[in-house]
């Protein structure tokens, strides 16, 4: 009994920390019925005097801190469910400072050598005090020996000691409340807090297994082996497992400390630039990305080359998914709004009973005022996540694949704004839209991309042969587009819509060809 009593003590305690750091203060009471209106005002009175004066989102942060590991992964993934938790919580949510005090030096030593079964100094010749520690790791430098008999310098990441048996207790608690929401909050049960809490325990479980980004930086490494000036550490697979990860030691400079690297000399644009290009190529031709590309993930070599770090959380996105993001944005540049509506019911993703009228006309409010703006102005992430928004009015199963893309977008734009003010996104992503173009229309790319079409688009099958016969000309009309680098203005707008209108004439297959090309075209060059 005591033992099944557990995981309600536990949220006991979880919401004594909440109401004395104050975050019960953040609660918007009159949108609340009575109950938990006077529950909050009674736990309000808990409150510590010094927090009355701390912005919002660092009650919250202090918070989840003091609750520990789980929480504050928690409360990182409810920074991407703006649907559950409200907008502004969510942003709250998303300056969470994952700061935790590292845990002890011995602790390091003996999950090292439990894991890696020998003797500290058989595995690493030298081994530091921790430089930096989150919620769920804490990373050490030290030094190996190789085959060669050289020195080398690496990354020793190794797993807070039980953090693993404390998440799984913590969970029961978050699946208490979700089950007990689901029962008895009809509101919350739209919401699926049970699946919620499902995703969160799976995708805390893959984060905790380090061989698992391990080898998300080989993959990583392999994609992006002649992409110039990004890489990724190379993992030393014989010092790593489960909870222990050891990778080459990366010398560059954060990105996070933009005056140190304007001292080292560093072009802050072209890095930037690289920023943006990089991303877009993981995500577009590759379909597997950093998820969790903020600056301090990003190193800078002293050659200006970038290393990312971190690869606990990764994204994918399949080939329809990145289809289906291309004919939304392509929509958006010839203003068809209804077009971009329809996608989203011909993708499954909007229930056939929303009226597609009005979604266009909830669409057409986002896009309208940016056709209004100087291109340099244009934030595609501010895009991604206004749509979003209004999707999830028409009841839009939630995509978290798209989702988690839209929020590294926001990061990463971020990132590279913070390096160049004036980054003008469609001239900095136009080589890599060039890149793709030539490798999904040229001729090596041709019969690959035919496949892969024939698959996705399993409905338009019998058209193949126009398909192939169209083909070649749709490369040169988009060569033609995007010759002088695609524009979101009223002349690109036009010159699509005609080739769009021109080829409607010609078939529907081509037309689809044309509208996809041309929406991967957009979408690349707007990432
Ligand atoms: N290969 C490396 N070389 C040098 N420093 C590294 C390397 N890997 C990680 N670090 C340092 O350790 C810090 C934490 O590493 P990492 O981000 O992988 O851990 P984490 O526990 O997932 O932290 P968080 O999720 O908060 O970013 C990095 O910000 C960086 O300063």
């Amino acid at each position: 009994m005591a033992f099944a009593l557990f995981p309600f003590f536990r949220l006991v305690h979880a919401g004594y920390v909440m109401a004395r750091e104050g975050v019960f203060g953040l609660a918007h009471l009159p949108d609340l019925p009575p109950a938990p209106r006077i529950a909050i005002r009674m736990a309000r009175l808990l409150e510590r005097r010094s927090v009355r004066d701390k912005a919002a989102d660092l009650r919250l942060s202090d918070a989840l801190n003091r609750l520990g590991p789980s929480y504050v992964k928690l409360g990182q993934f409810l920074a991407t469910r703006a649907d559950v938790v409200g907008k502004e919580a969510a942003e709250e949510l998303s300056a969470l400072q994952d700061r935790l005090p590292p845990f002890k030096h011995e602790e390091a030593v003996a999950a090292i050598e439990e894991q890696l079964e020998r003797r500290l100094n058989q595995a690493y010749v030298e081994f530091g005090e921790a430089i930096a520690a989150a919620s769920i790791a804490q990373v050490h430098p030290a030094v190996i020996e190789t085959r060669d008999g050289e020195r080398q310098k690496v990354a020793v990441k190794v797993l807070r000691p039980g953090v693993a048996r404390r998440f799984k207790q913590d969970l029961d608690s978050f699946y208490m409340v979700a089950r007990l929401a689901e029962r008895f909050l009809p509101a919350a049960r739209r919401l699926r807090p049970v699946a919620i809490v499902d995703t969160l325990a799976r995708s805390v479980a893959l984060e905790m297994d380090f061989r698992l980004e391990a080898a998300a930086l080989s993959e990583m490494h392999e994609n992006t082996r002649n992409d110039p000036g990004f890489r990724v550490p190379q993992v030393d697979w014989l010092r790593s497992s489960k909870g222990i990860l050891t990778m080459e030691w990366i010398a560059g400079r954060k990105l996070s400390d933009v005056t140190g690297l304007a001292q080292d000399g560093q072009d802050l644009k072209s890095l930037g630039d690289n920023v943006i290009q990089s991303f877009l190529r993981h995500t577009l031709r590759d379909g597997f990305f950093h998820a969790d590309m903020h600056q301090g993930n990003l190193f800078a070599e002293a050659d200006g080359t970038l290393v990312a770090v971190d690869f606990g959380i990764t994204g994918r996105l399949s080939v329809l998914e990145r289809r289906f993001l291309a004919e939304i944005l392509y929509g958006f540049i010839i203003r068809n709004y209804r077009r971009v509506a329809e996608v989203h019911f011909e993708a499954g993703y909007v229930p056939a009973d929303q009226d597609v009228d009005v979604f266009a006309q909830a669409i057409r409010a986002i896009g309208e005022p940016i056709h209004g703006q100087d291109a340099s102005e244009i934030s595609m992430a501010r895009l991604l996540t206004q749509l979003f928004e209004v999707t999830e009015l028409f009841e839009m199963r939630t995509q978290p694949q798209l989702i988690m893309l839209q929020k590294t977008m926001v990061v990463v734009e971020g990132v590279a704004r913070t390096l160049n003010p004036h980054l003008d996104m469609w001239r900095t992503a136009d080589p890599v839209v060039r890149e793709w173009i030539e490798q999904h229309l040229g001729p090596a790319g041709r019969l690959r991309d035919l496949g892969a079409g024939a698959n996705a688009i399993g409905r338009l099958a019998t058209d193949l042969p126009l398909f192939v016969d169209r083909i070649g000309r749709m490369s040169e009309e988009l060569e033609r587009m995007t010759h002088k680098g695609l524009r979101f203005d009223p002349e690109t707008a036009e010159a699509i819509g005609k080739a769009e209108a021109r080829h409607t004439r010609s078939g529907r297959v081509a037309l689809w060809v044309i509208a996809v090309s041309a929406a991967a075209v957009a979408w690349t060059v707007v990432f």
